[in-house]
């Protein structure tokens, strides 16, 4: 078996991603230790209960001495103050990472905070689902998968290309991207679509005319796929409204006015206009089935990996 990338990986945060990650590192043999770290007790004992790592410390300061890579796996609110707390416990030369689905807002976190003598590499795993905590973490989630790296400008070409070869052994596929390009691109392909899914399943609640249990009955289809956005963890969401707010409203009001040109469509029965829209968008999703990126859904994704894996060609040997 070849030398792990790292010798001590320090995870910053213990839930959905950075469990995950805890699992693919130690499964691909990525690093000789895995630190785990999470402020509540109750967090870090599930994690020792589950054998996601090799020490725990409710202290962030003492889980990242020594440690050569660490990965901050918590909401995107929370970056600036761990960066705080782990600043002046980092060993020089050691890639910081984080996970955060906003970038802009966690570079201007994190940045400032961290010593000159740290390479920090910003990223964002684009692999998630709506479950969040130690338990609901799996080896496989980036398999397939891109990472997009945000670097900028501070930390070398060796360190970027050492995450990347991190991220490549995780399973993924690693792209880099400007910051604030990464932030809109996101907004309309992931903070939107979760937005929309919080803001129709919450209208379903409210109308008086649909009781809970029409909406749990009749929920077969559309509506059921917008029951497992809209589950997604609400801190984690509050954060990326909040720290993605330029780009999210700028897509909101795109979004609004294509919502109020659909209407007037249906208003004035243009079954021409609809019937457009409806081909430009059918041809979208066979686009991205052809791509093979059609494996959002947690449960199909890991039918995926388990087929895939049991092929030859996957063999992990
Ligand atoms: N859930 C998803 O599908 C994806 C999430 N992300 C990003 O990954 C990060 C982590 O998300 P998940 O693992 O899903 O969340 P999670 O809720 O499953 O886990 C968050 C972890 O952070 C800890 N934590 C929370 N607040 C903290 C604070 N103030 N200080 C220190 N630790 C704190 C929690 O105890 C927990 O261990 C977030 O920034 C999120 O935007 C990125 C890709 C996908
Ligand atoms: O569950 C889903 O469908 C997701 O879209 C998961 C997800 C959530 C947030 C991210 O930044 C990346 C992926």
């Amino acid at each position: 078996m070849s030398e792990p990338l790292f010798n001590k990986v320090a995870l910053i945060g213990i839930g959905l991603i950075g469990s995950s990650l805890a699992r693919v590192i130690r499964r691909e043999n990525l690093a000789n230790t895995i630190i785990v770290n999470t402020r509540r007790e109750e967090t870090l004992n599930r994690a020792r209960e589950l054998n996601l790592g090799d020490d725990y410390y409710s202290s962030a300061a003492e889980a990242v001495r020594d440690a050569d890579l660490v990965i901050v796996c918590v909401p995107v609110g929370a970056c600036g103050q761990v960066a705080a707390e782990i600043a002046p416990a980092l060993k020089p030369g050691a890639i910081v990472t984080d996970v955060g689905s906003t970038k802009r807002s966690v570079i201007q976190q994190m940045a400032p905070v961290l010593p000159d003598t740290i390479e920090f590499v910003p990223g964002h795993p684009i692999a998630g689902t709506e479950h969040s905590g130690p338990d609901a973490g799996f080896a496989e989630l980036f398999r397939n998968r891109w990472c997009i790296l945000t670097p900028i400008g501070r930390a070398s070409d060796e360190a970027v290309q050492k995450l990347s070869r991190f991220w490549e052994a995780c399973g993924s596929r690693v792209d880099t991207m400007d910051p604030d390009h990464h932030d809109k691109v996101l907004a309309i392909v992931s903070h939107l679509p979760h937005i929309i899914a919080y803001n129709i399943v919450g209208t379903a609640d409210d109308l008086e005319t649909v009781t809970q249990s029409e909406v749990i009955k009749y929920s077969a289809s559309g509506f059921r796929d917008f029951t497992r956005l809209a589950a997604s963890d609400p801190t984690m969401w509050r954060d990326i409204c909040l720290h993605n707010k330029d780009a999210i409203l700028e897509m909101l009001a795109r979004f609004s006015e294509d919502l109020s040109a659909l209407q007037r469509a249906i208003r004035w029965g243009d079954g021409e206009t609809l019937f457009n829209l409806f081909t430009r968008t059918r041809a979208i999703r066979r686009s991205i089935i052809d791509a093979g990126q059609d494996v959002a859904a947690p449960d199909f994704g890991r039918q995926v990996v388990q087929e895939k894996s049991a092929a030859p060609a996957d063999a992990e040997g």
